[in-house]
């Protein structure tokens, strides 16, 4: 039997769009969210910019060329470009995500009770554009909007102390949110000089009416885990690094959430050095095409995973560890897993490391953009049929982060 619409029930006037949906790593990249570093890339210094997890200042006008021009190559291949800038103003229109946004800024244990109220109710009215950039840029004791001499909070702190950290990292969209098919994750991330950057995603997500029909992956968990360790090695196999960032106990639950809302079947959860070279399981290994990775050599041999899949009672059955390549191809119903052979030497295999060489984005199976520092790295992509789309990165590689640090896909067509 058709149902017949009621008069009642609202027609809509056009087809909805399919939803946005991502399965793997290297399907036809459509949608993609980066953030063009602005204003909170100026509070680095080199007093904090250790804390804020740059390893130096970027020349920040420089940094914009090279992301725009990052942009204009996705763009090039007809990869719509959403920056969360624009995303974060148009959410803010709405009022409930105002107050939320208000509310993530604002920490009373450092302003006090008066200068909280202060600023509350002048970020409450403030225009969307400012209020984002306060939420991205943070704000200075000096910048507050507050009468001189209002709290002590006020007279005591230096005026250049931060009321409201900046974000820098923002920059890297990977880690504050993930897509495991149609649904975002908001990740928990776990260095404090980041953890705000989930309340702008969560927010977006929550209010921005692109997202209005997007379900969340992860709910309310909040065991750290970084979109930057996460891989969707193929539709339904996902690998978790675990090591600086992402805990044991943040892969075992996002492996939990996944089987329960039937995002994959099989999760491997990767131990990687918990060091800043490798932060995240993508500075060391990244994938470019449907079954091919490029791979840090240094740990191509030693690399191991503890897989994971559903008990059948809500729980998880862990096996392992065993060789990260032969689980991920088992997983993946492949007969092996291809690694790039960079044939790097050692030294010049740990330079391009550390500046990102392993840190690809694909935009489609076999094509890839990274930067062009990595110049040994690509000539190897390239000798095995890899596309390398070139951009520079001597300032956006600063804050330690490749093409695919600075890129959350959206939306990806299905690989066939
Ligand atoms: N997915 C990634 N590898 N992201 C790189 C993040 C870099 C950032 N400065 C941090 O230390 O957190």
């Amino acid at each position: 039997m058709t149902l017949q619409p009621t008069a009642a029930t609202p027609q809509p006037d056009f087809a909805p769009e399919p939803a946005p949906r991502v399965d793997s790593e290297v399907g036809p990249l459509r949608t993609v969210l980066l953030h063009r570093p602005g204003a909170e890339l100026k509070r680095l210094t080199p007093r904090n910019n250790d804390q804020l997890l740059f390893d130096g200042i970027p020349w920040v006008d420089r940094a914009q060329e090279e992301h725009d021009a990052f942009s204009s190559v996705l763009a090039a291949r007809g990869v719509e470009v959403l920056l969360l800038a624009d995303l974060l103003i148009a959410t803010l229109s709405d009022d409930r995500a105002r107050i939320a946004g208000v509310h993530s800024a604002v920490d009373e244990r450092r302003l006090g009770i008066d200068l909280s109220d202060a600023l509350r109710s002048h970020l409450s009215s403030a225009a969307p554009e400012d209020l984002a950039g306060v939420l991205m840029a943070g704000m200075t004791f000096e910048e507050l909007p507050v009468a001189e001499g209002a709290s002590l909070v006020r007279k005591m702190h230096h005026p250049h102390d931060f009321a409201v950290d900046p974000l820098p990292n923002l920059l890297f969209t990977r880690d504050s949110s993930v897509w495991v098919c149609d649904r975002v994750a908001i990740t928990s991330l776990s260095m404090p000089a980041r953890s705000r950057e989930t309340a702008l995603t969560d927010l977006i997500y929550a209010y921005h009416p692109r997202f209005r029909r997007t379900g969340r992956a992860y709910g309310a968990h909040s065991a750290p885990v970084e979109g930057g360790d996460v891989l969707l090695l193929a539709p339904g196999v996902l690998a978790i690094g675990v090591g600086e960032r992402t805990t044991p106990a943040g892969a075992e639950s996002f492996a939990r959430s996944a089987f329960v809302d039937g995002l994959a079947h099989t999760v491997l959860a990767v131990p990687i050095t918990q060091e800043r070279a490798t932060m995240h399981l993508d500075t060391v290994c990244t994938m470019v095409d449907r079954d091919a990775v490029v791979m840090y050599p240094a740990v191509r041999d030693t690399l191991s995973a503890y897989p994971m899949r559903a008990d059948g009672s809500g729980g998880v059955d862990v096996q392992g560890p065993t060789p990260f390549l032969t689980a991920a191809a088992e997983a993946m119903g492949i007969e092996r897993l291809r690694v790039i052979d960079t044939g790097l030497d050692p030294v010049t295999a740990e330079r391009e490391q550390w500046d990102d060489g392993n840190n690809t984005l694909a935009v489609a199976p076999g094509v890839v953009v990274a930067y062009e520092r990595n110049v040994e790295t690509n000539a190897r992509l390239e000798d095995a049929g890899i596309e390398v789309l070139r951009i520079s990165g001597s300032e956006l590689g600063s804050g330690r982060g490749g093409p695919r640090c600075m890129s959350c896909p959206v939306d990806r067509a299905a690989l066939r």
